[in-house]
């Protein structure tokens, strides 16, 4: 459904400095009606390779392709064209607060010459559809963060597109909005059929939402697969996006005589941690520990107090 092949992008220095060079031979294949995740630290590319496509940024060279059209080699006039079948969304929700929510929603279509009653109508639907007709009427300043991006959702999805490109679109927000919005961005991948694309430095937002995950670093794809695969052991993404216990342990939490073994499960199995510690005669004892399912893959770290001996 969205292809990149070997996807360069090199920004001018600015006033002087030398060039930057923020994607280098990028490839990666997103599969349609999945909700795709991308994960990096700051300055890794993210941003770029969301902007890329829609064509909001060229490459500097390679090719990108979305629902089967090279959108690298479209005339300036076929891009805007294709770009109606790709939504998109930003942390910072871009509505216009000289507008309400109905006709923030309903201006892709004004602008693209639909008539007023149909206007009104479809972009009456989405607020519905988000959950939010009640508030057709109300200013974007009126409304709470998460009512927001809600009304941009229905705005990015008001042409019917096939592709929605999410740009920090919950860096803004609480974790229980956070959590509503992902939800919906959720179901309306699996409702409508959607290709999702989702930009975040956030790891819990991946491992809510997303089916499969991309992790880039300066510019290049680390990993990337299937949400299930790259959290299981061996992979750089179980190691990112592994959970942590809430509070690390103190030396109040250990017995005397005992040391602290940390069990990372997407590096290794509990039972065979457990079963060389007896091999070698010490017992273990559970200090703390956060595990979590994802898509059915164990994952998280469990702090062990070991001791010479056998139990007491
Ligand atoms: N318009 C631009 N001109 C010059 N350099 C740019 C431009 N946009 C981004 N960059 C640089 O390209 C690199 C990648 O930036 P990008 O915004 O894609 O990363 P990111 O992973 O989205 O970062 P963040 O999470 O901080 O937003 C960075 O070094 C950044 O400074």
């Amino acid at each position: 459904m969205i292809t990149l092949e070997n996807v360069s992008k090199t920004y001018p220095g600015r006033r002087g400095s030398e060039p930057v060079q923020a994607l280098t031979e990028v490839d990666l294949e997103l599969d349609r009606g999945l909700l795709h995740g991308v994960v990096g630290p700051s300055g890794s590319g993210k941003s770029t390779l969301v902007r890329l496509l829609n064509l909001l940024e060229r490459p500097t060279t390679g090719r990108v392709v979305v629902g089967g059209q090279e959108l690298t080699a479209l005339s300036a006039r076929e891009v805007r064209a294709a770009r109606r079948s790709i939504g998109m969304i930003f942390q910072h929700f871009n509505l216009l607060d000289s507008r309400t929510a109905l006709e923030n929603v309903a201006l892709p279509l004004e602008l693209a010459g639909v008539g007023r009653a149909e206007c009104r109508e479809r972009a009456g639907a989405l607020l519905e559809r988000v959950g939010l007709g009640q508030r057709a009427a109300a200013h974007p300043r009126q409304l709470s963060g998460g009512q927001k991006q809600r009304v941009a959702i229905a705005r990015a999805l008001v042409t019917d597109p096939t592709v929605l490109l999410c740009d920090e679109a919950t860096s803004a927000l609480d974790p229980a909005t956070t959590a509503s919005v992902l939800d919906l961005l959720r179901e309306l991948t699996d409702d409508l059929g959607l290709t999702t694309v989702l930009i975040t430095h956030e790891m819990d937002v991946i491992t809510r939402a997303a089916d499969t995950a991309t992790l880039l670093a300066e510019g290049r794809v680390v990993e990337t697969g299937p949400l299930a695969q790259v959290v299981s052991p061996g992979h750089r993404l179980a190691q990112t996006l592994v959970p942590r216990p809430v509070r690390p342990v103190e030396a109040a939490d250990l017995p005397t005589d005992a040391t602290v073994r940390t069990v990372d499960l997407a590096r290794e199995e509990l039972s065979t941690v457990l079963a060389e510690l007896a091999a070698t005669g010490h017992h273990a004892e559970v200090l703390a520990a956060r595990v979590e399912n994802i898509q059915g893959a164990r994952v998280g770290t469990i702090d062990l107090a070991i001791r010479q001996g056998a139990r007491a």
